[in-house]
């Protein structure tokens, strides 16, 4: 049995997408820039904030300046609405629960900033007692690098091979690759399950639960 589960923030753990849409719409409104349906960030998210601000802008604006003029808007904005419509995915709780209750710890790595990470994991998930909690940090190379990966693991005190991570994007199988541990798919989140299919994860769930059973452990 895995010791050690890291997941993925945004599209795995929590559907984030309304509010992240929103804030980008927001900053994107107040410099007179197209917006864009909520569905059409499930490809800019993914990499960071400041990829999605460069994903998110006109093709011919996507200028450093002008990722860091949306970033200024985003941020007080998110800071204060990360939370209005953003949810767990069914049974996700459930699963956290499950693994706490079996000694396994849970790790995050997610390419959200630190701040909003620990405060949206803070707020949803309050009984769960995280090994780490770990978001794009300044100077840290973002997923797909492993770096953060293996840091929950070193903190953790375990092997690559005691270790399963869990993402839904084409940048979660790599970092999971990557860091050489066992690589789940969560086909629930933003991107189409032929995106994680690509990757030859080690499994693809499709709903929580999948997920215990995946790592043979019972159902409560
Ligand atoms: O903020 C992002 O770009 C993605 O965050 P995630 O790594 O939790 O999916």
């Amino acid at each position: 049995m895995k010791k050690l589960v890291i997941f993925d923030l945004d599209g795995t753990l929590l559907n984030t997408i309304a509010d992240l849409a929103a804030a980008t719409n927001h900053a994107l409104q107040h410099y007179g820039y197209p917006t864009h349906d909520t569905d059409a960030y499930r490809y800019f998210v993914g990499n960071g904030i400041n990829k999605l601000f460069e994903r998110a802008l006109p093709e011919t604006e996507r200028t450093e300046a002008n990722v860091l003029k949306i970033r200024s808007q985003f941020i007080p904005y998110y800071n204060i609405h990360n939370a209005d419509l953003s949810r767990p995915y069914p049974g996700i709780e459930q699963v956290l629960h499950t693994l706490q209750a079996n000694q396994i710890l849970i790790g995050v790595a997610s390419n959200k900033y630190q701040a909003a990470t620990s405060k949206l994991i803070a707020q949803y998930f309050p009984d769960i007692q995280f090994v780490e909690v770990l978001g794009q940090r300044e100077g840290v190379p973002a997923k797909p690098d492993p770096q953060a990966v293996l840091e929950i693991m070193e903190k953790a005190d375990v092997s690559r091979e005691d270790v399963a991570y869990i993402g839904d994007s084409c940048v979660d199988m790599e970092t999971g690759k990557n860091a050489g541990v066992t690589t789940i798919g969560a086909s629930w989140g933003f991107r189409p399950r032929t995106e994680l299919e690509a990757y030859n994860p080690d499994f693809i769930a499709d709903e929580a639960c999948d997920i215990l059973r995946f790592l043979g452990i019972p159902e409560e």
